[in-house]
């Protein structure tokens, strides 16, 4: 997959292509949905599929500070749509210039002079150009003229249709927030992740017999509510059965909000400065403060039964 930072990337002489355009933050089934149609048009007509995203996120750029958490980084957003067979990812700097380029002008830089689109794939909610005034019916209006053909895939009825949830980031990210990490997969397709870099905590996890790799997060990131969670720690290039706290460490009068997780029976790992990411599948408990360190130890044995059983259930049915 080809990697695009600016219109100034798109090599001179690209050709024609099917094209989708959106956050796509999280790559859930709906975003799968709307990727995996451009994909399958773009073979049909034998061109590429070119996914179009925005880097900040545009509503940054709107309402400074209203940046939303993100279900997923932009590399991991890239793996997942080369995943899907996506032949080139453009991210467009959303500058405050940028977001006042009128729909029209919008479309005809990047869609029409740039991409030389073919078929432009979306959502019907799909919005853009400045104030987001440009809709799908506008879009198609303008294809007449420029020559691109809309296709329209309605993700929202699709998950409350099939009897879920409907696929939306912005369900996704609330059900992160509340700990509905269950729920949060269902629509995501896969266990909500977050990922980063091992720095070190208070050396304390060793003596407690549970080492946890702390995770330094990235700025936005949607982390789940404070609590215990069964799940995954990536590492090394290994998917470890893990539970993972979130929160503060009350029990130590803890200030600091981390992500930490405990590889499950594992033994002398170092991994201090790696990259590792940690896969979020169910909710244990929340975080508590005990009357003594050692209650806090046996709730944690339990925890910790309890994330191997839930692990070893969800790997009958798919591999992490
Ligand atoms: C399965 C599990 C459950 C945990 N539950 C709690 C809890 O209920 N309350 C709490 O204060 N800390 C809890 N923790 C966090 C521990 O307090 C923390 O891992 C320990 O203090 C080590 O911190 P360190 O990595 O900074 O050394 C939990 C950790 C794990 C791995
Ligand atoms: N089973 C394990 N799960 C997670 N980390 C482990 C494990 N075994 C060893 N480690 C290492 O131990 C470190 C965590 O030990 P801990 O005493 O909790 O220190 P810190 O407070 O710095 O996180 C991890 O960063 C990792 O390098």
């Amino acid at each position: 997959m080809q990697r695009w930072r600016g219109l100034e990337d798109i090599p001179q002489d690209w050709g024609r292509s099917v094209v989708t355009i959106g956050s796509y933050d999280g790559v859930h089934r709906g975003h799968q949905l709307i990727i995996g149609r451009a994909v399958e048009r773009a073979r049909e007509l034998g061109v590429p599929a070119v996914v179009v995203t925005f880097d900040p996120h545009p509503s940054e750029v709107v309402r400074p500070g209203s940046h939303p958490p993100l279900l997923a980084p932009h590399h991991r957003r890239a793996e997942l749509m080369a995943e899907l067979g996506v032949d080139a990812l453009l991210i467009l700097p959303f500058t405050t210039e940028f977001s006042k380029l009128a729909p029209a002008d919008f479309v005809v830089k990047v869609l029409v002079d740039k991409l030389h689109a073919r078929v432009v794939v979306e959502g019907p909610n799909f919005r853009f150009g400045h104030k987001a005034a440009g809709n799908v019916d506008f879009l198609a209006e303008l294809g007449r003229t420029y020559d691109y053909e809309v296709d329209l895939v309605d993700l929202y009825v699709s998950g409350a249709a099939g009897g879920g949830r409907p696929f939306s980031s912005t369900l996704t990210r609330r059900l992160v927030a509340e700990g509905d990490v269950t729920g949060a997969a269902e629509i995501l397709g896969r266990p909500h992740r977050v990922e980063g870099v091992v720095v070190r905590g208070a050396q304390r996890g060793r003596e407690l017999g549970f080492p946890t790799a702390n995770v330094e997060t990235l700025p936005h990131t949607a982390i789940p509510a404070d609590g215990v969670y069964a799940g995954w720690l990536h590492a090394q290039g290994e998917a470890m059965p893990a539970a993972i706290s979130v929160g503060t460490n009350p029990q130590f009068d803890g200030t600091e909000r981390t992500v930490e997780a405990y590889a499950i029976d594992r033994v002398g790992l170092d991994l201090y400065g790696l990259h590792v990411a940690v896969d979020f599948l169910a909710f244990v408990r929340g975080q508590a403060k005990f009357d003594s360190v050692e209650a806090l130890l046996v709730a944690m044995a339990d925890d910790v039964k309890r994330s191997r059983e839930l692990v070893e259930a969800a790997g009958r049915v798919q591999s992490p």
